[in-house]
């Protein structure tokens, strides 16, 4: 009945080669117990071939032959051996029965499983080309992050026997489509299909090299090869024994290895089940592959009122299964793979009787085989949890059997093991199997089923059984490198170190080759005979560096940096160093914010003002995020909302129009630092209101000599005696959503008009200001390109967009006015819609034209500078720089 064997090689290099010692194995047919071939054992110098062959497939042609090749390329290669294992289905199926033992349809399911797995992995080959360059997305824009998958290397496979060729394939087909150079190397008790996949290969014209297959012992073959220094990676299937003794030599070179190991796995059946199912599930789960899988659901735990009627059918149905040569029609339990294997099972069933358990069904050799290592389906009961049948694995038709009461105590005896593979649930209530599945300690888990295993679903253990995932995508991200390459993609120079040149400027000011202003607070009209500039600040932030610098480098008046012991806020800050600037008895101070053009790590600025109670700064409102965005920049993680950081707006400043942001004060503003201070202390003053709305009613109520005091709004301090502070719990809670709609701010408008109506005034500063449309947004707002801009939630029509404000990646309907200063960049910009003095627009990069500046008609660009990369269509007045 067996069918002969081919005589083959090793196949190295995508060739047969002999193995240098000219050592062979004899294979045994299991069935018959008589030698019928054999097969080469390599050794450690057929080891160093195969490596070296598999290193220069990954370097020939620079990699671009299989390791860089598309992955469609290597897609081709895999269904090209797919469609061979189809082809020769029949034979191999033979094969492997005759080598194995496993029945014939059994293997003829293996090998349909086995092309399967090739077809699938590939799609996932060619599925990776267009994941190749996955864009990370990053909290800075002066940065751009993406990702590739590369393949790991060479990789050494070495796999058992009780599925030859599937347990060879799982491996081989994610490694290939990954693009890695594989050195195969099967059980010594089944390599025979291995060999004939080498056959395949060497048909289908897989580039030499990249597959390489090394038949022979453990120790001598593969315990070489998961030392090996040039093998990048070791993925294992095989004994628990096994797999400890290669983790311990990858150690050595800190080699990574997947581990798919034993298993001992239980099946629960509860008392709602159909008895004749659940019964042929239970055999099937332990008895098919002749009781010979690593995920075997070898421990029976059934509910106690059912185990008379649920043995008796088991027995009854045990009785049924055919045990036989493997190819006899019907076979469906053939011999062990080996006569140790039939020894050691053998030993195992003698030794749980002496331990006390039963032999309730089977237990030897079927009386009708007098040849080959057959075990009878073997059940077990009057176990205990102590016994070896119960904790160890068998891997040989051996069912053992207990009872449980509740469902705890069913879980409680199917985690009691130190594996961790399979574990299958029967039961009609589908709720309670959701629980079971949940509570068990498995890397895989069936329900009212055992065994089905599917190449798109993942595959592997926890505990003793192993780790990583076989099959599914987790096959292939066991062969693949993941490398990250971030690009700086600014055009400005990084600027962390003093540049040596004297030419270059430092830092770039925004007004590129056009002297003006800064920022107004420089600028004219604004503040025409500064005397001295004092930048405060707690963080030695490179930013606060540079602005220093380009302040002094524009102004031409001297600026000196005071460096905070601990963050005390805007006017905190002012007030801590009232000494050393009065030393200049300046007639009046302009408190620009001090800390405005630091990035702060947000994390570390709210523990610090918690800790010193610094006052100012952090003396907040409840805003919406939409409003928190006029206070600066929050970058949000896209997947977890979590806030990364919130960088406060370098552009908060003044326009000759519209106060916001700094500060005028005469040198009272000590005395009234110096009140909020004590009142701060007596908490007599200090308002704590829970939310926006309450924040709302509380700014009702005010006294009249009272005035708000936060970051944004502090132009009503001046000339007042007192202050008022607002402290909410939950404005950094407020602030974490990501994504920013601009409708909102209506509401911190109605807030600003009440408190401070003036400064919304245009023109001499006594009227109220005109606010066109919908939507004011703060001069300084900064739009991140992570916010939610578009078109019922960005810069709406007619809306009027105050100095200096940054305009990322947005869209700006028709008629929007935008004042001067602006930065408007990869934004488009509607019809009728105007850009004001000394503007920057800019695009780069390539982006769609989406992205792309898109001036549309009519759009009036006045005494602008605009950047490559534009379309430009439009009115112009005055100066367009190019
Ligand atoms: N978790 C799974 O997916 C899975 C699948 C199939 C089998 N298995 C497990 O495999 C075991 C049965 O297979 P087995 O008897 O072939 O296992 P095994 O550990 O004896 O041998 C597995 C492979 O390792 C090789 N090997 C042996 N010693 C080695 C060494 N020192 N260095 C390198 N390689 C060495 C063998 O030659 C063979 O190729 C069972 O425990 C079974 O549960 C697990
Ligand atoms: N059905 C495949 C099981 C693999 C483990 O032995």
């Amino acid at each position: 009945m067996a069918t002969p064997i081919p005589s083959r090689q090793l196949f190295i290099n995508g060739e047969w080669r002999e193995p240098v010692l000219k050592k062979r194995i004899p294979i045994i047919n299991p069935a018959t117990e008589e030698t019928i071939g054999d097969i080469p054992a390599a050794t450690a110098e057929d080891v160093e071939l195969a490596v070296d062959a598999a290193r220069k497939a990954l370097a020939r042609n620079k990699g671009k032959d299989w390791a860089s090749a598309s992955g469609a390329v290597r897609a081709k290669c895999l269904r090209a051996i797919a469609a061979k294992v189809t082809e020769r289905k029949s034979e191999l199926a033979k094969l492997e029965s005759t080598d194995c033992g496993k029945p014939l349809e059994e293997a003829a399911w293996d090998i349909d499983d086995v092309a399967g797995c090739f077809e699938y992995y590939a799609d996932l080959a060619e599925a990776l080309d267009a994941k190749q360059k996955a864009p990370v997305s990053l909290p800075m824009e002066n940065f751009k992050s993406y990702v590739l998958r590369e393949p790991i290397g060479v990789v050494g496979l070495i796999t058992p026997w009780n599925y030859p060729m599937l347990m060879a394939v799982w491996k081989v087909a994610p490694a290939l489509a990954a693009g890695c150079a594989a050195i195969l190397k099967p059980s010594e008790l089944a390599s025979v299909t291995c060999l004939e996949l080498a056959d395949i290969c060497k048909e289908v014209g897989l580039p030499a090299g990249v597959l390489n297959i090394l038949t022979g012992l453990g120790p001598e073959a593969g315990s070489p090869l998961t030392s090996h220094p040039h093998v990048d990676k070791i993925a294992f299937t095989g004994s628990s024994v096994t797999g400890s003794k290669i983790m311990t030599a990858a150690a050595q070179m800190l080699k990574p290895v997947t581990l798919e190991l034993g298993g001992k796995s239980p099946i629960v059946v509860f008392e709602d089940v159909d008895l004749d199912k659940a019964a042929e599930w239970t055999l099937f789960g332990c008895f098919w592959t002749n009781g010979q899988i690593c995920s075997a659901t070898s421990r029976l735990i059934v509910h106690e009122s059912i185990e008379a009627e649920f043995l008796d059918k088991l027995v009854k149905w045990a009785k049924n299964i055919k045990v036989s040569d493997p190819f006899e029609e019907g076979c469906r339990l053939g011999p062990l793979v080996s006569g140790g294997q039939y020894e050691k099972i053998l030993k195992f069933i003698s030794n749980a009787k002496i331990e006390g358990a039963t032999i309730l069904y089977g237990g030897a050799r079927p009386q009708h085989l007098k040849k080959g290592f057959f075990v009878e389906p073997t059940i077990i009961t009057d176990i205990t949890t102590s016994m070896e049948i119960w904790r160890e694995e068998v891997f040989g038709p051996v069912l053992c059997v207990k009872t449980f009461s509740t469902e705890d105590e069913a879980i409680e005896l199917a985690n009691d093991t130190h594996y961790g593979l399979g574990a299958a649930v029967i039961s009609n209530d589908l709720e309670r199997c959701d629980r079971v599945s949940k509570s068990f300690q498995a890397g895989v888990v069936w329900i009212n089923c055992s065994q089905p295993c599917f190449c798109q679903a993942p595959w592997g253990g926890k505990k003793r059984s192993g780790f990583g995932r076989e099959l599914g995508e987790w096959g292939l991200d066991n062969y693949l490198s993941v490398k990250q390459v971030t690009q700086y993609v600014s055009d400005e120079p990084w600027g962390w170190y003093q540049s040596p040149s004297k030419l270059y400027p430092i830092p770039a000011p925004l007004s590129l080759n056009i002297p003006k202003p800064l920022f107004p607070l420089a600028g004219e009209p604004m503040i025409p005979n500064l005397a001295q500039i004092y930048l405060v600040g707690f963080y030695e932030e490179r930013e606060f560096a540079l602005y220093v610098s380009s302040i002094s480098n524009e102004l031409k008046v001297p600026v000196r940096y005071l460096r905070e012991d601990k963050p005390h806020g805007s006017a905190g800050a002012l007030y801590n160093f009232r000494d050393l600037i009065m030393e200049d008895s300046p007639s009046h101070i302009f408190l620009l914010n001090c800390d405005v053009c630091c990035s702060f790590p947000l994390p570390e600025m709210l523990d610090a003002h918690k800790r010193y109670g610094g006052m100012g700064t952090i003396l907040v409102i409840r805003v919406s995020a939409e409003s928190a965005s006029q206070f600066g920049e929050l970058v949000a993680d896209p997947v977890t909302n979590e806030l990364l950081h919130y960088t406060e707006k370098p552009e908060t400043f003044v326009s000759d129009r519209i106060n916001c942001g700094v500060y005028v004060f005469t040198s009272d503003i000590f005395t009234a630092i110096q009140g909020v201070s004590s009142q701060l202390k007596h908490r007599e003053n200090l308002r704590r209101v829970s939310s926006f709305e309450a924040l709302q009613s509380a700014t009702r109520s005010f006294p009249t000599d009272f005035v708000r005091l936060d970051q944004d709004i502090l132009s009503p301090l001046a000339g007042k005696k007192q202050l008022y502070t607002y402290e909410t719990m939950d404005f950094w809670e407020q602030i974490k959503t990501p994504g920013m709609s601009l409708k909102c701010s209506g509401l911190y408008l109605s807030q600003f008009r009440r408190t401070s109506p003036h400064v919304l005034a245009s023109g001499d500063g006594t009227k109220n200001a005109t606010i066109i449309g919908d939507v004011y947004v703060h001069p300084s707002a900064k739009l991140h390109p992570t916010a939610k801009i578009g078109p019922n939630v960005s810069i709406s029509a007619n809306a009027r967009i105050g100095a200096g404000v940054r305009l990322i990646s947005c869209i700006i309907l028709d008629g929007v006015e935008i004042m001067e200063n602006a930065v408007v960049t990869n934004a488009i910009v509607g019809w009728k819609s105007s850009i004001g003095r000394w503007s920057r627009v800019q695009a780069q990069g390539d982006y769609n034209a989406k992205l792309g500046i898109t001036i549309l008609d009519e759009v009036v660009v006045t005494n602008s500078i605009v950047l490559p990369n534009k379309t430009l269509n439009v009115s112009v007045l005055e100066e367009i720089i190019l």
